[in-house]
């Protein structure tokens, strides 16, 4: 909690006039980045596909004092696109001071059934349009000394079933982007890069796959969307969002990675395998194991404390 809670110099005159990108704006937890920007007062470069629901929160953003708001529209399943996307921030700013990398595709959520290309298609979505855009912004990004941060997941961190796919992005984020880090402190490039371990949240899209079959409440999409930023604006290695689960949770796999694995699937396979053979697909119960992390990460606290 001490090292990745952001400290409290947060203002948010440090987004005033600041020129960012948010991929994945349409809906969620990038929308709600692209409301509190505008609240800010920086420029936003909004990404997603749909280009009608895009328009709405362009406007919305203008209507809260954005300094400017516009998006370009399409699929990042696509690397050329996620290139297009930057250079549209070149040519209408001249630079870029934020890079934040949200975005998903779809997954299912069930047994990993094999398909292959279903696994390529994510990886690209996921994971290989971060590392085009992260190139193509870098020489912008070290001109302003600006940031980039990089929306992950518990998944990414510790393997849960039903999400093998998906996971498997997310650990690529956290591989790729770490090793970036070194190299630019190796190389003295003052370009900060966050990646944000999110836990549950409240977005229609996972609330529709998932609240049916998870025990505990989401955290709320707006408060996750002001940490994110937060923690960027502060060049904060890491967030962990909710902070004591997800924080919890890493402890446990540290100390005891077998229990974790083990607290997770007593948690999940009963209730799955009945709603997978139901085809409705299913989730994890993993709720009553991170209550336990939360606990057990409150007594290390308090002992800490003493
Ligand atoms: N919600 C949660 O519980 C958690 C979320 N996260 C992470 O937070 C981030 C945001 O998640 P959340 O807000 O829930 O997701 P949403 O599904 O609400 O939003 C996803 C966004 O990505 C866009 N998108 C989807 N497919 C593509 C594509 N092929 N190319 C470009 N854009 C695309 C969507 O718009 P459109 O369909 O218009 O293209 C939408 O704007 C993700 O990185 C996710 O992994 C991490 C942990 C938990
Ligand atoms: C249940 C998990 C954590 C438990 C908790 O109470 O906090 C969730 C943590 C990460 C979630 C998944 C995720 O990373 C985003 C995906 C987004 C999709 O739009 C829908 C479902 C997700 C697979 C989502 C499901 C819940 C978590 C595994």
């Amino acid at each position: 909690v001490y090292f990745y809670s952001a400290p409290d110099n947060f203002s948010e005159e440090m987004l005033r006039g600041k020129r960012v990108i948010v991929t994945g704006a349409s809906s969620g937890i990038g929308e709600q980045m692209a409301y509190h920007l505008a609240r800010m007062g920086a420029h936003v470069l909004l990404m997603a596909r749909t280009e009608a629901k895009l328009q709405k929160v362009v406007e919305r953003c203008l209507e809260l004092g954005a300094a400017s708001a516009r998006f370009v529209s399409g699929s990042m399943e696509n690397t050329a696109f996620a290139e297009e996307v930057v250079k549209e921030a070149e040519n209408t700013w001249g630079g870029l001071d934020m890079l934040i990398l949200n975005h998903i595709g779809y997954s299912y959520f069930n047994y990993f059934d094999g398909d292959v290309e279903h696994v390529r298609k994510l990886l690209e979505t996921n994971f290989l349009s971060y590392v085009a855009m992260t190139v193509t912004a870098l020489p912008m990004l070290k001109e302003s000394e600006g940031s980039i941060v990089v929306v992950s997941s518990v998944a990414g961190k510790a393997g849960g079933p039903f999400i093998a796919p998906y996971s498997a992005t997310k650990f690529a984020l956290e591989g790729f982007f770490s090793s970036l880090r070194h190299e630019f402190i190796i190389d003295n490039v003052n370009v900060s890069i966050t990646l944000c371990i999110l836990g549950f949240i409240d977005t229609d899209s996972a609330m529709r796959v998932v609240s049916h079959a998870i025990r505990a409440a989401p955290s709320p999409k707006e408060e996750c969307a002001l940490e994110i930023i937060r923690s960027g604006a502060l060049r904060q290695r890491e967030l962990h969002y909710p902070p004591s689960i997800v924080t919890g949770m890493l402890l446990l796999r540290g100390l005891a990675p077998d229990l974790l694995d083990t607290l997770i699937r007593s948690n999940v396979i009963k209730s799955t395998r009945l709603e997978a053979q139901r085809g409705l697909g299913s989730m994890l119960r993993p709720c009553a194991s991170l209550h336990v992390f939360s606990a057990f990460h409150c007594i290390l606290l308090k002992e800490g404390m003493k």
